[in-house]
């Protein structure tokens, strides 16, 4: 590749498209600075990347996992080598800080890890049979080819965390990444090029959502679709997917609740609202958006939580002395701006930040302010949307059980947090909380890799991702009866 001008990779191969034409991807921090260019792909484009997938798929399935694994441990040291440069074109592409970015490259190096493992381990089990002579087990096996559909907020775990499991369980695949981390995702696949996986078993495809993405869903050859992102778009391709008998899997918006009972720690939920919440400029299906404290200690904790936000430093992710980056591009800085209005109208009470930064260094960005709405009544746009921006809603409630209530009160269940020491209000919110996510005294984002990944309600389609749950949705099952 020429810098950050990046082909498609097809068939192990790096592949002009047949559009003739790219996408240039700009940085959210200064939008004169163009980050790199990918493909604008056609349909032809996808078509070639399927079928070379589609025919890898046999010799890579028949190879022993520990076989897989290693090219799995392969890519792992090869992005390592490389943690630097791609954290840097992420942070320059979407805007994140750039530890978070050097976090979230290390996530993807563990995660590799982790399933090159699991090539190693069981994939079956032996199942008494009713006939004494007989041997009787489970085997998993592949699917087949796997779309893989990613947003811009992680644009190095996410197709990681999809594409390292489909590939151990001996799955062949095609990313479509976001176009607005495309550059990034690039970057990511040049070291599945480099840990010499074999032809066609990793294809990337860039392009428009509407028709590389969709491309993937209708795909006949494509056996199964896994997806990040918006809640319209997963519903389509869910509904897509199904309609030709293909398998799917969809994570998608939360409007996650932090709950602050009157016996936490202040300290501590202050700092875990303003990580949760705003970490990332609240761009993470994770985040906590929702802030739900008893009345007793509501005015105490409001107080605490705007002067810590004051001190929150706004600026390129690249500066070592920033805490929050911009907005990732200027549809997401647009669709934040349209919330901060609506709640404003609404009647929810602005008591910190709600405008653009165009000072100085900003003014080029797409930055918007740490943002607290004080009251904020559940019928607000504001309390049932997913902002995916900088902005927190402060909620008063009497009891504990009105605090779940209204958690729950929402179409969302991805993630939930409580804040309190007393034993019946943490067993009553992890049975009674409508959330994937249960997290006591913790922050409502933070995401293990060895742990199952999802959410309830229209969160997600009940599938789990990451951990021993993804080997559910990337494998499918013989049963073999045996008899000599
Ligand atoms: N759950 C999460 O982690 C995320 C949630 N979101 C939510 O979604 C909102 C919008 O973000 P946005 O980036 O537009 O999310 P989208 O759902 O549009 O994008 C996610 C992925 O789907 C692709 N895509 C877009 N349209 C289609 C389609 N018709 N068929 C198949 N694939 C498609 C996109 O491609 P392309 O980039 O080319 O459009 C991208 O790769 C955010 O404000 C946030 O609320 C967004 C990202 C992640
Ligand atoms: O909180 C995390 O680390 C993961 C968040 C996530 O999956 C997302 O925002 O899409």
């Amino acid at each position: 590749m020429s810098g950050n001008a990046f082909l498609n990779y097809i068939g192990g191969e790096w592949k002009a498209s047949a559009s003739g034409e790219v996408l240039e991807s700009s940085n959210p921090a200064n939008k004169n600075e163009v980050v790199g260019s990918v493909q604008k792909s056609t349909k032809s484009d996808l078509d070639e990347a399927v079928a070379q997938a589609k025919s890898a798929q046999k010799a890579w399935r028949k190879l022993a996992g520990a076989e897989r694994g290693n090219y799995l441990y392969q890519a792992a040291a090869i992005l390592e080598e490389n943690l630097e440069e791609i954290a840097t074109t992420m942070t320059k592409e979407m805007g994140k800080s750039l530890p978070e970015a050097k976090g979230e490259t290390t996530r993807g190096i563990q995660i590799l890890k982790y399933y090159a493992g699991e090539g190693m381990r069981s994939d079956g089990d032996v199942i008494p049979s009713t006939d004494a002579g007989a041997l009787m087990f489970s085997k998993r096996v592949p699917i087949g080819v796997v779309g893989v559909i990613t947003p811009w907020n992680f644009p190095v775990a996410i197709p990681i965390w999809k594409m390292a499991p489909a590939l151990i369980y001996g799955n062949t695949i095609v990313l479509k990444p976001a176009t607005e981390g495309a550059v990034t995702a690039a970057k990511v696949i040049e070291c599945f090029e480099k840990a010499g996986f074999p032809a066609g078993v990793v294809n990337y495809v860039s392009g428009s959502g509407s028709v590389i993405g969709q491309g993937l869903a209708e795909h006949a050859d494509v056996h199964a679709v896994t997806f990040t992102g918006s809640n319209n778009v997963g519903k389509s391709i869910g509904k897509i997917v199904a309609a030709r008998g293909g398998k799917y899997q969809l994570e998608m918006g939360g409007k996650n609740p932090i709950i602050i009972a009157e016996d936490a720690d202040i300290e501590a939920a202050v700092d875990a609202t303003l990580s949760g919440g705003l970490k990332s400029t609240g761009q993470k299906c994770t985040c906590s958006s929702r802030v739900i404290v008893q009345s007793s200690i509501y005015d105490q904790f409001k107080e605490r939580l705007i002067g810590k936000a004051k001190e929150i430093t706004v600026g390129d992710g690249m500066d070592a002395s920033t805490w929050m980056g911009p907005c990732a591009s200027e549809g997401q800085f647009n669709t934040v701006k349209h919330y901060i209005a609506k709640g404003k109208e609404e009647g929810a009470t602005l008591v910190l930040g709600g405008n653009e930064l165009t000072d100085g260094k900003l003014k080029d960005g797409y930055y918007i302010e740490p943002t607290i709405f004080d009251d904020v009544t559940t019928n607000m746009t504001i309390a049932q949307e997913e902002i995916f921006g900088p902005v927190l809603s402060l909620m008063k409630v009497d009891t504990i059980e009105d605090a779940i209530e209204l958690a729950n009160d929402v179409e969302f269940g991805l993630s939930a947090s409580i804040f309190t020491k007393n034993i019946d209000h943490i067993l009553s919110f992890i049975d009674d909380i409508e959330a994937g996510l249960v997290r006591i005294n913790s922050e409502t984002a933070g995401v293990e890799l060895q742990a199952p990944f999802g959410g309830m309600k229209a969160s997600s389609s009940y599938s789990r991702e990451q951990g021993q749950a993804a080997k559910e949705f990337f494998t499918t099952m013989k049963t073999v009866f045996l008899k000599g």
